[in-house]
């Protein structure tokens, strides 16, 4: 079993011979067993992210290893949950569990699926055309999770749950991870929900990946800094945000060596971190992981 879930090199995705690039340049490793957060702002190639590594759209170019190989490959170790949830209408819930265990007869979890809807309250008889939008929410999770997946790619798999399906699921989703080491990769527009889950950031941001590493590798590469504006001088530190109010100097920078003394300093959030990426797309990208290769794809 390969160390490394995800390995991406030169990894770009253009759609049509003249369409802008929808990824590009995006070089990073996600070792196995990581809970990692996907962020970005709208059309920034977080979906077209998980579609590569799902194995269903090919680079243009670059290489994406999964789990040590081909992302075709992998397919069989790797649950997919698409953005919009694609299911069969016609069929009822019990119907495609059955599908589940049919397609994945080696590995199927038919106790974790059938929890995973339950905890719903779903009729096993009702049809998916029938259900909500969270409730088909759910049961896409419950197919993914019952393949017993190595690597689970998730696509705003929370953004139409109610608050406390939101939170009974990504308890669910923490426990397969701690129990079988499952890679979770997870795209979400609300970070503070990923803040208490995650482990590893994949920042994407105008096709490319702008930060990525461990969450605390990449909060302990930065600091929150404040001072007189006056007599502040950063230049010799990267600069992701900076701002002026009254005589003070609030940033977010990346130290290149030491500060001066009276400046006071913080560890930013998470969200801090993030926001600050988003609000300034020209700050410098930042990998905080090592691109140490494992494996190689066939
Ligand atoms: N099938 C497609 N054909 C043409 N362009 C596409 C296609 N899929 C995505 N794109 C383009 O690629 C870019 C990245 O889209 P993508 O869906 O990956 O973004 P995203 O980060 O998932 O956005 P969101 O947060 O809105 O879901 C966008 O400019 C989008 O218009």
């Amino acid at each position: 079993m390969s160390d490394t879930a995800l390995e991406a090199t030169g990894l770009g995705k253009r759609f049509g011979r003249r369409g802008g690039w929808a990824l590009r340049d995006a070089a990073f490793r996600l070792p196995a067993g990581r809970v990692c957060a996907l962020v970005g702002p709208n059309g920034a190639g977080k979906s077209t992210l998980l579609a590569l590594a799902a194995g269903l759209l090919p680079p243009t170019e670059g290489r994406l290893t999964v789990l040590g190989g081909t992302p075709a490959g992998a397919r069989a170790r790797v649950g997919f949950v698409a953005q919009d949830k694609p299911l069969y209408p016609q069929l009822t819930v019990a119907e495609t569990l059955r599908m589940g265990a049919d397609l994945n007869p080696e590995r199927w979890d038919a106790a974790t699926a059938e929890q995973v809807v339950a905890g719903g309250d779903l009729d096993p008889r009702s049809r998916i055309r029938s259900l909500s939008g969270g409730q088909r929410t759910r049961v896409a999770l419950a197919l993914a999770l019952g393949k017993r997946p190595e690597l689970l790619l998730l696509d705003e798999p929370m953004a139409d749950l109610d608050p406390l399906a939101r939170h009974e699921l990504m308890g669910t989703l923490m426990a397969e991870a701690a129990q079988y080491g499952t890679t979770i990769v997870m795209s979400s527009h609300v970070v503070a929900e990923l803040e208490d889950s995650c482990d590893h950031l994949l920042l994407a941001g105008s096709g490319r990946i702008r930060l990525a590493g461990e969450i605390d590798d990449l909060l302990a590469a930065h600091l929150r800094v404040s001072g007189a504006a006056e007599s502040t001088d950063l230049s010799a530190h990267t600069v992701v945000e900076s701002r002026v109010t009254g005589r003070q100097l609030t940033a977010l920078i990346r130290p290149a060596g030491p500060l001066p003394g009276d400046l006071r300093t913080s560890v930013p959030s998470l969200e801090e971190l993030v926001l600050a990426h988003l609000r300034n797309p020209g700050a410098p990208a930042l990998s905080a992981a090592p691109a140490v290769t494992q494996g190689s794809a066939a």
